[in-house]
């Protein structure tokens, strides 16, 4: 366990997700969108720390920490407590460097770290999919990050197939303002595709090499309409390939064939955007925390 060993916190990696495509194809009678989506996770990470406190209570500092009630690692903190009758609390400390409202799944992936690691460190015993189930009930992106692998991802996200993706380099760009994920599944004119794929299908194209190129995102029609910053950047991603944006955005990615002529394209990009060139992950840095429970 990597142990700051003057403040005993426990320092803690929580990755971002980029979505390859994100097709909607039906809608649940509760309102939430059916999805079919490749969910691939990057090296792009928020870095979080435990501190186990005897108490009870949960402390939350470092960034984002004034609106503690909605923050995610302070109510997958509580949750756990709750239903895996844990005594003990927590100091949890974030330092965010994942953009948020990016549709890079910052605060799913902050969520997922936090129960991973609060079962570890109160001893609570919870095996991955025991953390799974209650992960969904904190946002439907983080049942993904506790399975730990690139999936085709069914449902509303709660159907994960693990998939291989190949080793490759993605310039992503945040263009300076976030998108809200409600608001973009709340327009009548969203694409969407009747058919469904099949996961078959799917495999049998990425072992031949890339993603096929007509899978597209769903949500980016709209939500490039209304925040111009998504289509902008959209637009200067495409010198370097075929550019989408990440779930509900507002952040957009390109895969690279040439990482150094991507870095020269990024330095040149408006000041108020945030650039980063990340890899692919094979798996979750904590995936071997849950292997054995
Ligand atoms: C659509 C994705 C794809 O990755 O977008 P991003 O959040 O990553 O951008 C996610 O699954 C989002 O997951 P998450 O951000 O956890 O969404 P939630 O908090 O569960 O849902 C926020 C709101 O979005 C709408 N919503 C969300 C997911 C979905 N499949 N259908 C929906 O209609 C609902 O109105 C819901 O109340
Ligand atoms: N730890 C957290 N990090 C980021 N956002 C959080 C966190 N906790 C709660 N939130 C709330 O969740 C919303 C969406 O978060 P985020 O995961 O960054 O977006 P997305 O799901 O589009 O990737 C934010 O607007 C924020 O209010």
């Amino acid at each position: 366990m990597p142990v700051d060993s003057d403040s005993c916190f426990v320092n803690l990696p929580a990755p971002a997700k980029i979505n390859r495509f994100l097709h909607i194809i039906g809608r649940r009678s509760d309102g939430y969108h059916l999805l079919q989506s490749l969910f691939e996770l990057v090296s792009l990470c928020d870095d979080l720390s435990f501190r186990k406190l005897e108490n009870g209570k949960i402390e939350r500092i470092g960034d984002l920490a004034c609106a503690t009630g909605d923050d995610l690692c302070v109510r997958a903190a509580r949750l756990l407590q709750r239903e895996a009758g844990c005594r003990a609390g927590a100091v949890v400390k974030l330092h965010k460097k994942i953009p948020s409202g990016a549709g890079l799944g910052g605060g799913s992936s902050d969520a997922a770290t936090t129960l991973i690691a609060l079962n570890r460190l109160w001893g609570a015993g919870l095996s991955r999919s025991d953390l799974m189930d209650l992960g969904a009930r904190l946002g439907a992106d983080v049942p993904f990050f506790i399975g730990g692998r690139s999936a085709f991802v069914e449902g509303v996200g709660e159907r994960l197939s693990p998939v291989d993706l190949p080793d490759e380099l993605f310039a992503v760009i945040w263009p300076g303002v976030g998108s809200s994920t409600p608001q973009a599944f709340q327009r009548f004119d969203l694409t969407s595709h009747p058919q469904s794929l099949k996961i078959n299908d799917l495999c049998g194209c990425l072992r031949n090499g890339r993603l096929r190129q007509d899978l597209h995102n769903d949500l980016e029609q709209v939500v490039s309409e209304s925040i111009p910053q998504v289509s902008e950047a959209l637009d200067y991603l495409g010198r370097l390939g075929a550019a989408r944006m990440t779930g509900s955005g507002s952040a957009v990615f390109a895969a690279l064939s040439d990482g150094k002529a991507a870095e020269a394209v990024l330095r040149r990009a408006p000041e108020a955007w945030q650039c980063f060139i990340v890899r692919s992950l094979h798996e979750h840095p904590l995936s071997g925390w849950l292997d054995n429970i």
